[in-house]
């Protein structure tokens, strides 16, 4: 399912350098020229497309872009130099505007991609340059130019690369909210959540990975029942599911089955869909009796070819760097 990230930045090119004023002075030459040199270009900004950034995460902590200005110009007509060109990686689809008049700027869509957004401003003219026959020793020069600024509006449109489903009351949003900055609604009875929240989780890389927690699913889902098939479009373009399971709950094997029996009975492949079974609210059942859960469980996922059960608790906080772990491995992202 498809979200929009935003995000807002302030860029600004470099200002030129100044024009300089300043007179050749050699042996036997007595009356040098003119040889005040140009100030430098100031430094453009650049946007470019990174394939390796999912999200706009970064702009929440880093809002304002300033690059290098030209330096002045020096004696016997040397130009100042120029800054290197700032370049902004964006993830690949990001859309810029100009934030004030929505106006479209550009589409950055494949990787390497680039966009001037700011231009520098020019540098000053030396005084070298305004010789004439009338003024044989000027005094003029002028000031570098002012770089562009911009506020700019960047937009994402963000796939969620990782759904969480399960039934009614297993924890779902508890969940995302603990892993992400997303606060969905959680309370105490089934179908809290109507419509599916999406946080974004930082993998150990730094960048985001976008997460949905989707309302619970009961059986029947995949004919229309509960909220169930509207969702379960939602997460047909999902690269991994995390299937949470109630361990406190009466039956476990069959809350399992039930959730297991809409996704294949939904069809779309999402039963081919890679999941992690994870068991939730650990903190509420003894541990002996915990492991032996687990186990039975296991033995179900196991003879579906599934992977390795896991066993968390979102409000405690047990286990969830374990779970981060297995879902980058699955989604194959490197640890660092
Ligand atoms: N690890 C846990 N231990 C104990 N209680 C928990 C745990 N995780 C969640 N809960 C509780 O379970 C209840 C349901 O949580 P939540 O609203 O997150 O479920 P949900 O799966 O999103 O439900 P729905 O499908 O209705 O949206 C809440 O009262 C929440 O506080
Ligand atoms: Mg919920």
């Amino acid at each position: 399912m498809q979200f929009i990230d935003q995000a807002r930045v302030t860029v600004k090119a470099g200002r030129g350098g100044d024009g300089i004023v300043a007179f050749r002075r050699e042996k036997y030459v007595p009356a040098g020229g003119p040889s005040g040199g140009d100030g430098g270009r100031g430094a453009d900004v650049l946007l470019v497309a990174d394939a390796n950034l999912q999200t706009l995460l970064d702009f929440k902590y880093k809002r304002q872009f300033l690059a290098v200005d030209g330096r002045r110009g020096g004696p016997n007509r040397c130009t100042g130099a120029s800054g290197n060109h700032l370049v902004i990686k964006v993830p690949c689809g990001t859309v810029v505007r100009d934030a004030r008049t929505s106006i479209l700027l550009g589409d950055l869509t494949d990787a390497g991609e680039e966009l001037l957004v700011a231009f520098g401003g020019r540098g000053g003219l030396g005084n070298a340059h305004y010789l004439s026959n009338r003024n044989r020793a000027p005094e003029k020069f002028t000031e570098g130019r002012e770089g562009e600024e911009w506020l700019l509006q960047l937009e994402l449109k963000l796939l969620a690369e990782v759904g969480i489903i399960g039934l009614p009351n297993a924890g779902k949003s508890t969940l995302i909210s603990v892993l992400s900055a997303a606060r969905p609604k959680i309370a105490d009875y089934p179908f809290t959540t109507l419509v599916p929240n999406l946080g974004v989780v930082r993998r150990p890389s730094g960048d985001g990975t976008v997460f949905a927690d989707i309302p619970g699913l009961i059986a029947g889902a995949a004919q229309g029942a509960g909220l169930g098939h509207d969702f379960l479009r939602h997460i047909e373009r999902t690269r991994l599911l995390i299937h949470l399971i109630d361990s406190s709950a009466e039956d476990v094997v069959a809350d399992l089955n039930v959730v297991e029996g809409e996704l294949t009975a939904y069809g779309h492949g999402l039963d081919q869909r890679p999941r992690l079974v994870v068991l939730n609210k650990i903190e509420l059942l003894d541990p002996a009796s915990l492991e032996e859960l687990v186990e039975k469980v296991s033995q179900q996922v196991q003879a579906r070819g599934g992977l390795p059960v896991l066993a968390v608790s979102a409000a405690a906080s047990k286990n969830l760097p374990q779970l981060l772990a297995a879902v980058w491995q699955q989604l194959g992202i490197v640890q660092l």
